[in-house]
């Protein structure tokens, strides 16, 4: 084991459930090994202005079960630039900080990547993202709490949805990714799934939903991803409703409900682990890495990896959902 005196913790990019249960369990192991844990307001913004804090055990008290993170987050262009990314550097340096955990997504890890190479700051990953979209981890923190909270909304629309014999287009998130709109959908036992990832084109919908009606089947609900080229709920029926008029058709946007809330059991424990396992690999001179858990056990993945290859899409998935709503 290295030894290691000094390390930083940061929350980057779109908040999501669990990132607070990652942020007390990085404080809490790095305390139990002696070190010094600053935490960075507003992910990489703070390591630029230099809103860096030290933490203490209590710090994180009473945080486990909150949504959103206390750290808060941004987005933050600077860090694009080399010069922000060199200010970022002497502020850690300043403090001998010899470790940075990144909770974040993919474009955190962007960032914490070129960072990396440039400066001699370890950095450490650990994919907190509602859209699980990165390579090297069965979940992220967040996912599942996200799809929880969609699952419950898709849910009371059906209600709705089939006293009235409607169709209804549901919008979840996910701007380049659909496992939100997949696992919620199946989930929910919607027709049709629309995500990125996949081709589903309007006729395609328009033709399912003119068969449905054929057979007298009248409630309907479709899952879209945000990121969908048809253009999102709304642009989707747009096209719905020119071609079947006769259709009682209704949008619902789930939008930024998806985000908050308090993280659930899986979320917790996932972060839990997640976070313990950064502080542990920063000490074994792991460097450069994102924290996964695959089958169950605790992964390393390059963070160069993690974000260029994102997780595959089982095309058997779409068999499912045609043969389960059909
Ligand atoms: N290619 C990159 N180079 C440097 N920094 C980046 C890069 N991509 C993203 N970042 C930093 O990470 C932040 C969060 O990325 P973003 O894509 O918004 O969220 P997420 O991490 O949730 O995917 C950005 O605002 C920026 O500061
Ligand atoms: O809250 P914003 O800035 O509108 O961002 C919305 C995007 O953030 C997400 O919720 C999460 O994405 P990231 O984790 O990559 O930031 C996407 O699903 C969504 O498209
Ligand atoms: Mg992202």
């Amino acid at each position: 084991m290295k030894k290691v005196n000094n390390i930083a913790v940061l929350t980057s990019g779109g908040d999501a459930p669990g990132m607070n249960a990652a942020v007390r369990a990085v404080v809490r192991t790095g305390i139990y090994h002696d070190l010094n844990v600053y935490g960075v307001m507003y992910g990489y913004r703070g390591l630029l202005t230099d809103d860096i804090f030290p933490m203490e055990s209590k710090s994180v008290a009473n945080i486990i079960q909150r949504g959103g993170t206390v750290l808060k987050t941004a987005r933050c262009l600077e860090f694009y630039e080399f010069e922000g990314r060199q200010k970022a550097y002497e502020n850690l340096k300043k403090r001998n900080i010899e470790g940075l955990v990144v909770i974040g997504g993919d474009g955190s890890f962007n960032g914490a990547m070129k960072f990396s190479q440039e400066f001699d700051i370890p950095c450490i990953g650990l994919p907190g993202t509602i859209d699980k979209d990165i390579a090297g981890t069965d979940f992220t923190i967040g996912f599942d709490t996200a799809v929880n909270t969609a699952v419950e909304a898709i849910d009371k629309i059906r209600d709705t949805a089939d006293a009235h014999d409607r169709l209804f287009i549901i919008e979840v998130m996910g701007r380049d990714a659909g496992y939100l709109a997949l696992h919620s959908g199946i989930a929910t036992g919607a027709e049709n799934i629309l995500i990125p990832e996949h081709t589903t084109t309007v006729d395609d919908i328009i033709n399912d939903l003119q068969a449905n009606e054929r057979r007298k089947k009248m409630v309907n609900l479709i899952v879209v991803a945000e990121g969908h080229e048809a253009g999102g709920a709304n642009g989707l029926a747009k096209r719905v409703k020119e071609k079947c008029p006769q259709l009682d058709t209704k949008v619902c946007i789930l939008g930024h409900i998806q985000r908050g809330g308090s993280p659930s059991t899986m979320d917790r424990i996932l972060a839990s682990r997640m976070g313990y396992a950064a502080v542990d690999a920063l000490l074994e001179g792991i460097h450069n890495v994102m924290i996964g858990i695959v089958n169950d056990k605790v992964a390393y993945t390059p963070l160069d990896k993690a974000v260029k290859a994102k997780q595959e899409i089982d095309p058997e998935w779409f068999k499912i959902v045609k043969i389960l709503a059909s």
